[in-house]
């Protein structure tokens, strides 16, 4: 069984939770307790291959998760950076992020393939509040060389069901080409991490 690892990031209010939550139950629920940090797990398959699931979706608005990239960055397998197409401000935050992520996966994963990376514009159905065109999205996510795609958490299920599934296959055939496996294991998992920096909180879905 293979073991796949995923966190999501973007500033506060972007819909993570909604985009999460949308993948693994297909539903769209409103409001969500977002004052702290979330572990999910799922088991799934995919292309016959059983996999678990985990995906880290810190709150945003907890001090902690602002240097959320400052330790466990190493954990994840892949990430998405989320931001909302009518905030200009979550734009230049995801842009931010990006950049955090190839800067601590440079300093830790000498040599390795780059680390896969979905950039996900949300809230497609406020098109009318617009701040961020679908071009500046698809040219950030060409320069950080990554995967892009505008969704709308709250109308559609099979964009983000699909883009979930591109990134978990991204990051079967990352993991199978890695030489040098720096992952969590054991006693270092994100499991534990969370617990031991932010208090524990676990949920399956
Ligand atoms: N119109 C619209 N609203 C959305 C969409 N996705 C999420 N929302 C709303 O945006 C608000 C924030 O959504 P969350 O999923 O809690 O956002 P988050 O990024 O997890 O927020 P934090 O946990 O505070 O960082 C909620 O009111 C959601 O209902 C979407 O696609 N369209």
């Amino acid at each position: 069984m293979n073991d796949i690892k995923l966190a999501l990031l973007g500033s506060e209010g972007v819909g993570k939770s909604a985009v999460l939550v949308r993948f693994l139950t297909r539903r769209f629920i409103g409001e969500y307790a977002s004052n702290a940090n979330s572990l999910y797990h799922k088991r799934l398959s995919i292309d016959g291959r059983q996999l678990n699931l985990e995906v880290f979706d810190p709150c945003s608005q907890s001090t902690e998760a602002r240097c959320i990239l400052e330790e466990p960055v190493d954990w994840a397998d892949g990430f998405i950076v989320v931001y909302n197409i009518s905030d200009l401000t979550s734009f230049l935050n995801a842009k931010h992020i990006l950049r955090q992520i190839k800067e601590a996966r440079t300093d830790t994963c000498k040599g390795e393939a780059e680390v896969p990376v979905y950039l996900v514009g949300n809230k497609q159905d406020l098109c009318h509040a617009r701040q961020v065109c679908e071009e500046e999205g698809r040219a950030l996510a060409r320069e950080n060389r990554c995967h892009f795609q505008e969704v709308s958490a709250a109308e559609d299920h099979q964009e983000i069901s699909g883009l979930f599934t591109r990134l978990i296959r991204q990051v079967m055939e990352h993991l199978k080409h890695r030489t040098d496996r720096r992952r969590y294991s054991g006693s270092k998992s994100m499991a534990k991490l969370i617990n031991n920096v932010f208090g524990k909180r676990r949920k399956s879905v």
